[in-house]
């Protein structure tokens, strides 16, 4: 009876202790996080602290690149912010923007539970050598298959746009006088062209592939978005939903690497190195040559191929094709806002190209008001407001603050856009501020849709001949104005990763001017 007593006191002053050790550690631990925290916080950009754990997540409402905006009014162009676990430096100023990505060290990309599922494959959400690899190496393959301002290669490109040009209208003429939604039409045929460079592939109008694919996209898509709030909370990772979420992410993205595999396949099976196709058939050559020299595969850093290869593909289609189908249905609604906008492109188009053919890239030189239309567009659209997020590769100062390395660094290029210390009214669509006293074409540094420094967009050359050659072809062929009846579709993007049209332009008729009679 004794020694029971004795066990029981022993046990119960073991768990008082226990309790006690647990307590003072927990107490320990939070006062090093807090202490860390506040370190952290006082040497950081300022900013909102916002609440315990969830941070400014509770108070975002509206579009995050607005409430960034007004953070920026309140505390400055250099801010710091917490969503969750996530600690966001938000830049707003475009020199230091440009100082900063210009930087080794702003390089990195955030280590997040989105990149966390591509396991470091692809180029845009990769870093270090494997990142600075790929990028050379896509450079030199877009260059050699006509992404240059300059030689055969640029014709062979404008050939390449052209025969999707041509098809695009035709759909449309097709279409008579009913009214068109251009969004269907618009992807196959951007898809097209990168499909074409990438891996050779076309889709025809109404493909049941090329719908499928698109859904797949779009699917994925929400998917993503729905894991968002565990990107910022961790322990929702927890939650049940989250890993049947991460199940059908999982699905997904092996129906989306299936098709790509069966082109790699094919590639690989018709693969002759004299004749490059495509940007697939450089890398099949790269690894023939890497084995032929046992030098091992160096691009891949010993990565998978296959998989390397699938999320290129991917990468490039979903960076090239959304955002150039997103800027021509910006250029579309802003046509429609601003008719006489519209005319004045039509009327320099017909005195320069004349109407018996539709523009080329040479033309681009001699029409002054159809160029800075399109930068107009890119400007007050700005498609991608908040860049790519960068992450500093180690801890590093910037303007006298400490940026930890895990921080997540947010370009605020809709902000730049939308200065009035850089640009004139910049609510108002007026292309004429991108043409000097000398009627010449000038873009100010601070026009940034592409990014700047190291890591800015692969592909803007592809994106400002594409651009062009659709719209001023289209314009040339068509007027545009909404079907009897309706309003006019809103002005007001949609919050994603792009920024999208809230409405989709859709069209009265094929219509009258020049090429389309
Ligand atoms: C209007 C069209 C486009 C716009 C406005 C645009 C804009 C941008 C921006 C702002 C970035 C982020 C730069 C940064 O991280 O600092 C970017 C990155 C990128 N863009 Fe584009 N882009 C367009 C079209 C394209 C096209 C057609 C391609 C494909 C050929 C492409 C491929 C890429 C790639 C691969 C990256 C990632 C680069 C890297 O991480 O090193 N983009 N783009």
């Amino acid at each position: 009876m004794f020694v029971y007593s004795a066990l029981v006191l022993w046990n119960l002053a073991m768990q008082e202790i226990s309790t006690r050790v647990l307590f003072v550690f927990l107490t320990v631990l939070l006062l090093v996080r807090g202490l860390q925290m506040l370190r952290e916080a006082i040497a950081l950009p300022p900013g909102p602290w916002g609440l315990p754990i969830l941070g400014s997540l509770p108070f975002l409402k509206g579009d995050l690149h607005l409430h960034f905006r007004d953070l920026t009014h309140k505390y400055g162009s250099l801010i710091s912010t917490r969503l969750g676990s996530q600690l966001i430096v938000v830049l707003s100023d475009y020199k230091m923007i440009r100082d900063a990505f210009r930087k080794e060290e702003f390089t990195g990309r955030p280590n997040t539970e989105f990149t966390n599922i591509l396991e470091g494959y692809g180029v845009v959400n990769t870093a270090g050598k494997l990142w600075k690899d790929q990028r050379r190496f896509l450079h030199e393959g877009l260059r050699h298959f006509g992404m240059s301002y300059l030689g055969s290669r640029k014709a062979q490109m404008e050939n390449r746009i052209m025969s999707e040009v041509e098809e695009f209208l035709c759909v449309l003429k097709a279409k008579q006088d009913k009214p068109v939604d251009l969004n269907p039409i618009f992807a196959v045929s951007i898809s097209n062209v990168i499909c074409d460079v990438l891996m050779s592939v076309r889709f025809s109008h109404n493909d049941a592939r090329f719908i499928r694919f698109m859904d797949l996209i779009e699917q994925g898509f929400k998917l993503f978005s729905s894991l968002e709030a565990a990107l910022f909370i961790p322990i929702l990772k927890y939650l049940p939903g989250h890993s049947s979420t991460l199940q059908k992410i999982a699905k997904n993205r092996e129906e989306m690497a299936q098709f790509f595999q069966e082109t790699i396949e094919d590639h690989k099976r018709t693969f002759d190195p004299s004749h490059l196709r495509d940007l697939l058939d450089t890398y099949l050559f790269e690894i023939q040559k890497a084995n032929e020299e046992g030098t091992g595969h160096n691009l891949f850093e010993g990565k998978d191929h296959d998989r390397q290869m699938q999320q290129i593909v991917g990468d490039l289609f979903s960076a090239g094709m959304e955002t150039i189908k997103s800027s021509l249905q910006w250029a579309i609604l802003f046509m429609l806002h601003n008719p006489e906008k519209m005319r004045a492109v039509q009327e320099e188009l017909d005195q320069v190209v004349g109407r018996q053919r539709l523009p080329k890239l040479e033309d681009l030189a001699y029409l002054p008001v159809t160029e800075s239309t399109i930068l107009e567009v890119l400007r007050i659209s700005s498609i991608v407001p908040m860049g790519t997020t960068h992450a500093p590769t180690r801890d590093i100062k910037l303007n006298g603050f400490q940026l930890p390395r895990h921080a997540q660094i947010v370009p605020l290029l809709h902000s730049v856009h939308m200065d009035p210390n850089l640009w004139d009214e910049p609510e108002t669509f007026n292309p004429s501020r991108f043409i000097n006293a000398e009627g010449k074409v000038t873009k100010p540094e601070y026009f940034l849709p592409f990014g700047v420094g190291r890591r800015m967009c692969l592909g803007e050359i592809l994106a400002r001949m594409e651009i062009f050659l659709f719209f001023s072809s289209f314009l040339h062929s068509f007027d545009v104005a909404v079907p009897e009846g309706e309003t006019l579709p809103s002005l007001k993007g949609v919050a994603g990763g792009y920024d999208k049209p809230q409405s989709i332009p859709r069209l009265p008729q094929a219509s009258t001017h020049g090429l389309g009679q």
